[in-house]
């Protein structure tokens, strides 16, 4: 290294190869976060050599022996006026490794040696830090800057999206946002990736945040259907495809779940299910939510026991609100080739539906998915990216069962043998089945103040310690954790801005309210007079 290292402490009192304690300069300290250097021997690759070991700084504490609680006031103000001023700044240090070749590759050790009390403490040096962070442009994904170094980069392996990853945050902290930048990235890649989007959150990805088109929109398509009510008119949309499920392909029981029939309702979902029956063996080419309705009402004109036909007339009366469904119809869109389509992004636009189709369609994708990869009759590994994932794959609390559990599960268990990785987005980490969060070996985590959310994050990532748990509450908007597989050590970021447009952006009130006013004639509110008086001490 031929950057002049400047010293910022030295390590006090004990220090252990995970963490120590320096004294540090009260006027230039260095603040929490702040990457800091210390010099050690550790063995690489059978030799003892020399490294700078990467840490940071986890806490910063002032104290002294002069001012201190024993004292009253009356003293504490003798003691000040005579002077004295023994305080000094401690920082807590946590080692995040060094910088070793391992066969050929950048590896990141954990220090095994001591590190002595005395030693010198630096301020890392950006040449230090930024290698920490970056990666080769085919292997890595921009996603923002150190929140603690703006000036320096931070790239996500795109290796360690084979594990899968959770995105995890409380509302408005900026989830959808950082998803639009990791998918901005596999673009740039050349990944396929599908996007379960129930709020229409993504489907301005194709242009840029003025509206324009930019270089990798026709590699952006979106999947919607009559019945999808995003925030948007479908002419600002680019390449868009119609989304629709042949109706005939549900079972009896999906009928009863997409029209909100309970399970309890044995003697409804029965007369449904003989319904189908019928109807699959009359019609082999398929039906329609029209026919169904019709074999339903003749049922509970004709058939024999009174009990019968009542459960047939119930089905019918329930079901009369499916032929708005327009995303049930004559057809199916076909994954392969059409949703699915290598170095593609492919939105599918779920609002609108209702939860129980928004689940028919996750799961009858994703099967389908999983079967082309696990059968290798798609050539390209693929990225499925599920908003509200809570609601896809409740925790066992819930008890609620949902059709596309299953396939999730299976897809978090076995997916990365087959090429199909899980990048799960949730606001409510305490109410997704946390099997499936521990699956999860990466997670980006923006901010979360809910304690319940806090404690499911922590007990699904055993990478998540005490100390970034503490920083949680903390982080702004865009700030996130990222921790596991995705970065060689875990680390605090400022995601970066989109080049893309946001769907779901928060809106301008003021602004809002501004037009509202000038349409009505309103006057512009006043700022109030100001104070009269300002502060000073006495
Ligand atoms: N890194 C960032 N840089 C700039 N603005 C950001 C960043 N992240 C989020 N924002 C802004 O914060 C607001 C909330 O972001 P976003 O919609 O991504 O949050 P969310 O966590 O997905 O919320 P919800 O759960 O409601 O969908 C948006 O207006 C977005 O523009």
């Amino acid at each position: 290294m031929s950057t002049t290292l400047r010293l910022v402490g030295r390590i006090v009192e004990e220090a252990t190869p995970e963490s120590f304690i320096f004294v540090t300069s009260k006027e230039e300290h260095p603040p929490k976060f702040e990457y800091v250097a210390v010099k050690s021997r550790e063995r690489v690759s059978g030799r003892l050599e020399e490294v700078y070991v990467l840490a940071q700084v986890v806490g910063v504490v002032s104290r002294s022996s002069a001012f201190t609680s024993r004292l009253d006031l009356e003293t504490l103000e003798r003691v000040y006026s005579a002077g004295i001023d023994d305080s000094n700044i401690l920082c807590m240090a946590r080692t995040l490794g060094f910088l070793a070749n391992e066969d050929g590759r950048k590896a990141v050790l954990m220090p095994r040696r001591a590190l002595f009390p005395g030693n010198p403490v630096y301020l890392a040096p950006d040449e230090l830090v930024r290698e920490f962070f970056s990666y080769s442009p085919d292997e890595g994904l921009h996603i923002g800057s150190l929140v603690s170094r703006p000036s320096i980069p931070v790239y996500l392996s795109l290796n360690g999206f084979r594990r899968h990853v959770a995105v995890i945050a409380q509302t408005g902290a900026g989830k959808s946002y950082t998803v639009g930048v990791m998918l901005e990235e596999l673009l740039r890649l050349g990944g396929t990736a599908i996007v379960i989007d129930p709020h229409a959150d993504y489907v301005f990805l194709s242009r840029t945040r003025d509206m324009r088109r930019h270089e990798f929109s026709d590699r952006i398509l979106i999947f919607r259907n009559p019945n999808s009510t995003g925030r948007y008119s479908p002419e600002q949309l680019d390449n868009v495809h119609e989304l629709v499920f042949k109706f005939s392909e549900l079972d009896g029981d999906e009928v009863a779940e997409i029209a909100g029939i309970p399970e309890g309702w044995a003697n409804v979902r029965s007369a449904i299910r003989e319904a189908v029956k019928a109807l699959r063996e009359e019609k082999k080419a398929g039906y329609t939510v029209r026919d169904l309705l019709e074999k339903l009402e003749r049922m509970s004109r004709t058939l024999d026991e009174r009990k019968k036909r009542e459960a047939a007339s119930r089905a019918y009366a329930h079901l009369r609100g499916l032929a708005k469904f327009t995303v049930f119809g004559d057809r199916t869109t076909p994954v392969k080739d059409e949703i699915l389509r290598p170095g593609h992004v492919s939105i599918l636009d779920l609002s609108g539906l209702n939860d129980a189709s928004q689940d028919y369609i996750v799961s009858r994708v994703l099967e389908e998915v999983f079967a082309l990869r696990s059968t290798g009759q798609f050539p390209s590994p693929v990225f499925v990216v599920i908003e509200e994932a809570h609601r896809f794959v409740p925790s066992k609390a819930a008890k609620r069962k949902t059709m596309s559990a299953q396939i999730i599960n299976t897809i978090a268990a076995e997916g990365r043998k087959f090429g199909v990785f899980l990048i799960l987005v949730t606001q409510r980490p305490s109410k997704i089945d946390a099997d499936t969060l521990s699956q999860c070996n990466s997670q980006i985590i923006l901010r979360i103040t809910n304690p319940l959310d806090q404690r499911a994050v922590a007990e699904s990532s055993e990478r998540l310690g005490e100390e970034l748990m503490k920083d949680l509450p903390g982080l702004n908007v865009g700030e996130a954790i990222i921790v596991g597989e995705l970065t060689r050590i875990p680390v605090i970021v400022k995601v970066r801005e989109r080049v893309t447009r946001e769907g779901g952006a928060d809106i301008d009130l003021v602004e809002e309210l501004r037009k509202t006013r000038e349409e009505l004639g309103l006057a512009t509110p006043r700022a109030p007079p100001p104070p009269s008086g300002s502060f000073s001490e006495v």
